[in-house]
């Protein structure tokens, strides 16, 4: 067996964070630079910033009005008027006119009674600098106008450019090198073949030093190759002032990053204890910092973030802004190890006014849990994870007003749903719908939990062969509930295009591969139904233990993951091109409390469902029908 960097310790994130900061700051150098002022929008002072002009640069009126001599114009009062003369007692000016000498003082139009054009008479007396703004009011030259390790806003450009001043000296932004490797990688453009890889962190990588002040310098794919590998750190260690290098951190027989910088330069750190992103490297070369970040792309974003992110800010010169923490309920047991500090997305909503917190997809290469993440729970090393209903931290991600009018669903899974999140907003601006898929079943115990504002399900009563009905009276028995009809689905069993095995029904599936919802699923208690009903026992069927979570993931099972049948919705079965086996209708409606039928965003749902952009939507994709769609039933 080839060589593996096996490593049994890892060492505690903010220990980790330490020792590395201690050692980047005594070997880099900070570079600054002067750029015009009105090109300074968020960057950082490199040193503080003076006035070279004072503003106003002269005394000048702040009204308009007419320039007098303040002493002239004693003794005027209503009872006894004063009689002023243009070019005698005074001069017409406008705001911002220079008030020369002998005049001191400025009266507003409105208090003048004009008799002609060159004579007014004024009904009060006036002091000296009335209305007159005196040099330096604002700014005085010489004085200090932005410190060092200022970001530069809008408003500052603003004053600086009052003051006199067009160059500013900034913290010159940080040239960072990434670094891709991998044999199996390709570039994005590339149609993929067997076993290949897009390279998708390299573009996410760019973007997030773009964000942070840097600029990325992207340097092509580079082959598990120890030699190349090499060459490619040395190149962009010598024109680069950070260097990121992805993939190859672990404990594969060809990652190569950490015996490189090894060779190349200092390793101070390979393995902390944080998850994801256990196999980060932090190594030092030639005085510039170089981070091995590991391929999967949630591990890699978290340690751009903990690891990347702060070496980048010591260039910029200062540090943005944290993200908020709030507390909020978590909706599901979260165990994690006392091995690390871990980082569970999560999305997040408010009901009932308490914000509640639900947990996504915890796989290191679950890219798009963190694009759906509203924000992120962090269980520290020491604590061994939350009961459901406890209060937990959340980082939060999302701006609090979005979050609060987000309407939240936990439930099952249809495609409409993505429908609806896309509609609402177009429909109703500001108004958004998170949802998160977890089955009829758990989506009820969510509402019931007031976990959700909506749950989204199709529970089939075998008794009465109505839907959803019973199962409301049932688990919500002393609660005023409602149901908002949604649409009925045709649902069926989605096989390979032309059905090669042949597949009639469930009646077939014995003898076939098939892969299953999870429990508590209403697609999994119809396929049971159905089962029971032909008289087939589940461990008749292959692959009856294999869960997938939505339709659309078993519909990509059947596609390509070697599955013959899975049960599901016909617009699946359309959308991955598969040949559809009808069993049966039913319907997909949403359950709810009586008393949030009257919310705005809930209402807005209800029109949503009734519009006609949604009907013509659902039309499209094919095995819906939408008549009774936001239809109320008490219940
Ligand atoms: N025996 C062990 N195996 C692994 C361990 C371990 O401790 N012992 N750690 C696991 C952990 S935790 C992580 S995280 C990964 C890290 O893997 P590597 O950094 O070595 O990355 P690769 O193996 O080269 O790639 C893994 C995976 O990442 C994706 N990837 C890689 N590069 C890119 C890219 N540029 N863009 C998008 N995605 C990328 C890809 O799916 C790769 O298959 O190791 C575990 N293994
Ligand atoms: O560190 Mo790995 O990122 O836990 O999956």
């Amino acid at each position: 067996m080839e060589k593996r960097n096996l490593y049994l310790h890892t060492t505690p994130v903010e220990e980790a964070k330490e020792r590395y900061y201690r050692a980047v700051k005594e070997c880099i150098s900070i570079r600054t630079e002067e750029i015009p002022v009105d090109r300074s929008l968020g960057r950082v002072t490199a040193e503080a910033v003076y006035a070279r002009l004072c503003s106003p640069l002269f005394n000048a009126s702040a009204m308009d009005g007419i320039a007098v001599e303040a002493k002239k114009t004693r003794g005027a009062s209503e009872e006894h008027p004063l009689v002023l003369r243009r070019g005698e007692d005074f001069q017409v000016v406008d705001t911002g006119d220079p008030i020369r000498e002998p005049y001191d003082a400025v009266i507003m139009a409105e208090d003048l009674l004009e008799i002609d054009e060159d004579t007014v008479q004024i009904m009060a007396a006036v002091a000296p600098w009335n209305h007159i703004r005196p040099i330096g009011e604002d700014i005085v030259a010489g004085e200090m106008l932005l410190p060092g390790h200022h970001r530069i806003r809008p408003v500052d450009i603003g004053v600086l450019l009052g003051g006199g001043i067009l160059q500013v000296r900034v913290h010159a932004s940080p040239s960072v090198g990434i670094i891709p490797t991998g044999t199996e990688m390709i570039p994005p453009g590339q149609e993929p073949e067997d076993g290949q890889i897009i390279d998708s962190n390299s573009g996410m990588f760019a973007a997030l030093v773009q964000q942070y002040g840097g600029e990325p310098d992207r340097f092509p794919i580079i082959h598990d190759d120890y030699e190349k590998i090499r060459e490619t750190v040395k190149e962009a260690v010598s024109r680069d002032d950070l260097v990121i290098v992805n993939a190859g951190s672990s404990a594969g027989t060809e990652d190569y990053t950490v015996h490189v910088l090894r060779e190349l330069g200092e390793v101070l750190i390979h393995g902390v204890a944080i998850k994801p992103g256990k196999p980060v490297i932090l190594a030092i070369v030639d005085h510039k910092p170089v981070i091995g970040l590991p391929g999967y792309p949630v591990s890699a974003y978290i340690d751009f973030e903990t690891f990347v992110k702060p070496v980048i800010e010591l260039f910029t010169g200062s540090s943005l802004k944290a993200r908020p923490l709030e507390q909020a309920v978590i909706s599901k047991r979260l165990v994690s190890s006392l091995k690390h500090k871990e980082y569970v997305r999560v999305k997040v909503g408010e009901v009932n006014g308490r914000l509640v917190a639900s947990p996504l997809a915890r796989g290191a290469a679950a890219a798009t849990s963190l694009v759906k993440a509203d924000g992120v729970c962090i269980i520290d090393q020491n604590l061994e994870g939350y009961e459901a209903g406890e209060q937990v931290q959340v980082e939060l991600w999302r701006p609090k007003d979005e979050i609060r009018h987000t309407i939240v669903s936990v439930g099952s899974h249809d495609l409409i749903m993505d429908f609806l999140a896309d509609l609402l907003p177009d429909l109703f601006p500001g108004v958004h719908l998170s949802s998160t898929h977890v089955g009829s079943m758990a989506g009820l115990m969510a509402l019931k939990r007031g976990e959700a504002h909506i749950a989204p399900t199709h529970l089939l009563d075998e008794e009465t062969g109505v839907y959803n009905i019973a199962y409301l009276k049932r688990i919500f028995p002393d609660r005023e509930m409602a149901l908002i009809k949604g649409v009925s689905r045709i649902q069926g069993l989605m096989v390979k295009k032309g059905n090669p095995k042949g597949i009639r029904g469930v009646e077939d599936l014995p003898g076939c591969r098939y892969a299953n919802r999870q429990r508590g699923a209403g697609t999994r208690v119809l396929l049971d139904h159905l089962l029971k009903q032909a008289g087939i026992r589940p461990e008749q069927i292959e692959g009856y233990e294999l869960e997938a979570a939505t339709h659309m993931a078993a519909a990509a099972l059947v596609k390509d993951g070697g599955v013959d049948a899975a049960m599901g919705i016909y617009a699946a079965a359309k959308a991955m091109d598969l040949s559809f086996i009808e069993v049966g209708e039913e319907e997909y409606d949403f359950a709810i409390e009586r008393k949030n039928l009257e919310l705005p965003f809930i209402q807005d749902f209800i029109q949503a469902l009734q519009s006609e952009q949604f009907k013509s939507r659902v039309k499209e994709a094919g095995g819906y029908g939408t008549e009774n769609a936001g239809k109320i039933i008490l219940i």
